[in-house]
């Protein structure tokens, strides 16, 4: 039986920034170790609402009528998930980390904007929300990005370290996990993910994504574009940093002109690159890089990274973790590390002055 006084059963919802839709997870945690990992489900959003949400990109307010309206939708479509994850599932959670959908973020300007709005999910699903919990980090000079590092780091503890931990989704990020553990921790937003490649793919084809990387296989690398790519200077920038989804739209100029399959090969050659980059900003190699999202479903990512990573290049299953959860897991694990005042952002994480709380309650 679970001691109630221990550990919350918490749901941890998710809408990335590839606009794929929203994942949900439900794990019993005290925010430092996870006692059970429940189910979790991916609900797609429909083309529409994608487009909605594309069309929303770069919004720095949400109070104006169509501002007001997608914060309500957002919260309505991820109380609909919750009912749907819950469905069949015989216990009633306690809790819910909410993180919303990013339409903004500028850490220089101290302003990061997600849209979904809590106090209206904790009503619909009549439970509790810890939400915005980027916030604090953000006001008090903290790069509000990534959150996702504290929950690699507690996962991590139990492997052989360093290692590092890569999130593959619109964006690209890690997580360095050192001899110390969530002591010993360095993060940052690595450059751009699955997002310029989507793009180019549904320009070309319509698509929403090169499934199975089968463009991209059929492609070759152009070298050149690749190496001007290379000379952006975020990528040599050291840590903390991290991405608003549209820095990196550009990249597309960059490959203009070339096939479809060969601008495919380059993207995933400049997501590949960037990592191998990124290696070099972390205080030693890691012995291992272990990924997750869903660009570890491409597999030419996968053996590229293989090929130019010095390190064994895994999937994040291969030490029994999800891939397709772990986003949703982590803001459920953060929304327990509220509930105890735990730290969710540290200086290595995030650039936060000292390890920081974050998010906000609001109750049904
Ligand atoms: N079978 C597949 N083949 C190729 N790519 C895939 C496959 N499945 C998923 N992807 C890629 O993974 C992306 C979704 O990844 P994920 O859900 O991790 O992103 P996200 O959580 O929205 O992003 P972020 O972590 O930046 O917030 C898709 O947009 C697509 O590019
Ligand atoms: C501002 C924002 O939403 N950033 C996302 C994005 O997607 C990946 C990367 O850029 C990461 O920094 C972050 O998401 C994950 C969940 C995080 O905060 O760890």
């Amino acid at each position: 039986m679970r001691d109630p006084a221990a550990t919350w059963l918490v749901v941890g919802l998710m809408s990335g920034t590839s606009m794929d839709g929203i994942d949900a997870a439900l794990i019993e945690t005290d925010g430092e170790t996870v006692a059970g990992f429940g189910p979790h489900l991916t609900v797609p959003y429909d083309d529409a609402f994608r487009d909605r949400l594309r069309a929303n990109l770069g919004r720095t307010s949400l109070k104006d009528e169509e501002g007001q309206r997608l914060h309500r939708d957002i919260a309505l479509r991820h109380a609909e998930v919750v009912r749907a994850l819950l469905a069949g599932v015989e216990v009633t959670p306690d809790l819910i980390g909410f993180h919303g959908h990013t339409l903004w973020h500028d850490p220089i300007a101290r302003l990061t904007v997600q849209a979904g709005d809590a106090t209206l999910l904790a009503r619909e699903t009549g439970l509790p929300v810890v939400a915005d919990l980027r916030q604090a980090d953000i006001a008090a000079g903290g790069e509000g990005a990534p959150l996702t590092p504290i929950y690699h780091g507690a996962l991590a503890s139990r492997l052989d370290r360093p290692v590092a931990v890569l999130n593959v989704g619109g964006v690209c990020n890690a997580t360095w996990v050192g001899k110390r553990g969530i002591d010993d921790m360095v993060a940052f937003d690595i450059g751009p993910g699955n997002a310029p490649l989507d793009d180019w793919v549904f320009r070309h084809t319509g698509q929403s994504c090169d499934t199975d990387g089968r463009l991209a296989a059929a492609g070759a690398l152009a070298e050149d574009r690749l190496l001007k790519m290379m000379e952006i200077p975020y990528f040599a920038r050291p840590a903390p940093k991290s991405l608003d989804r549209r820095e990196f739209d550009h990249v597309l100029d960059a490959v203009e002109g070339l096939s479809v399959e060969d601008g495919a090969t380059t993207l995933v050659a400049l997501t590949a690159a960037a990592v191998v980059q990124a290696s070099a900003l972390m205080p030693m190699p890691p012995r291992r890089w272990l990924v997750t999202g869903g660009g570890r479903h491409n597999p030419v990512l996968m053996e590229t990274l293989a090929g130019w990573l010095e390190v064994p290049v895994d999937p994040v299953e291969a030490v029994g973790w999800d891939g397709d959860a772990l986003e949703a897991q982590a803001f459920a694990f953060l929304a327990a590390r509220h509930m105890r005042q735990l730290p969710v952002t540290f200086p290595g994480t995030t650039g936060a002055p000292f390890p920081m709380v974050g998010g906000r309650m609001y109750r049904p």
